[in-house]
């Protein structure tokens, strides 16, 4: 039997509150066993860039990056946002080691080909673009990896990428040596029925019905890339797919993704 890995992925959304952040941090170093932390942050970068007078742009929930967006999201994610994440880790007892896809050459991004659109300094990845014999060094050494959203080239460039496919291709990736669960954390409690509804949570959707819920408009924005992302994992051979929120990691309440 392979060995467990959790892979977490925490969104914009929590990362910009600083107590509901803590808190998430708190519950992550009680879980046991070998654990991965993605984080975006894409809430914040776009924040700072207004504060900056620079109007972030997005489309399909992928941020255009010029070389002006890059610095800045550079500066948060691989920066402020990785750095605090990592120490108030420390801070709980877990040995976390921040990663962008540099770091030890841990993800090889290629920059999206202009089609439509010029994306920018924006990186795609693929099968080949996780080094997991090295993650799973790291976890040999029980250190918890917690990567950004930044990645390279392997020719001195950098690269934005989209957290949520980061972890989905980690767990895509590690799930030929571990027996991957995937969380796909924000801040509801799960798929929504209804947005404004927190209680509405949908449980279990199915590759099947997952195009009824997007043609009747009740998945729209950025959960419409999660669960791509997500259905791609399982049908790579992640052995459990949910999302969930934040602050209730615990809890029983959240939505598991079925292939059927
Ligand atoms: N049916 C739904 N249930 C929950 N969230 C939904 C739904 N449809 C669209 N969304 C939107 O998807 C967002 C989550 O996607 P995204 O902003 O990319 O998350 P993250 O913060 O993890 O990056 C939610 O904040 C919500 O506005
Ligand atoms: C290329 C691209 O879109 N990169 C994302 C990376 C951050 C991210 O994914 O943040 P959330 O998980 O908080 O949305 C961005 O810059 O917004």
């Amino acid at each position: 039997m392979k060995p467990e890995l959790k892979i977490f992925k925490i969104g914009g959304g929590i990362i910009d509150r600083e107590a509901d952040l803590m808190e998430f941090v708190r519950l992550f170093a009680k879980i046991d066993g070998p654990k991965i932390l993605v984080h975006g942050g894409g809430k914040g970068a776009s924040d700072m860039m207004k504060n900056l007078g620079i109007a972030p742009q997005l489309v399909n929930g992928r941020r255009i990056t010029d070389a002006a967006a890059l610095d800045i999201v550079t500066m948060f994610y691989a920066g402020k946002t990785n750095k605090q994440l990592v120490a108030a880790l420390q801070g709980r007892g877990v040995n976390a080691l921040g990663l962008s896809g540099a770091d030890g050459n841990v993800i090889l991004a290629t920059k999206r080909p202009v089609r439509e659109i010029d994306y920018g300094f924006v990186g795609d990845l693929n099968e080949a673009s996780v080094n997991s014999g090295l993650i799973q060094q790291f976890l040999h050494l029980e250190l918890t990896p917690v990567f950004c959203a930044i990645n390279h080239d392997g020719h001195g460039q950098l690269l934005n990428t989209n957290a949520d496919t980061i972890a989905a291709s980690l767990a895509k990736a590690l799930s030929k040596e571990y027996a991957v669960s995937l969380h796909f954390c924000f801040e509801k409690r799960g798929v929504l029925e209804d947005i404004s509804d927190d209680n509405s949570v949908i449980e279990k959707i199915t590759l099947n019905n997952y195009g009824e819920l997007k043609e009747s408009g009740i998945i729209a924005d950025g959960m419409l890339p999660k669960l791509e992302n997500a259905f791609e994992a399982l049908q790579f051979g992640v052995s459990k797919v949910v999302i969930e929120h934040a602050l209730h990691i615990n809890e029983e309440l959240k939505t598991t993704l079925w292939l059927n």
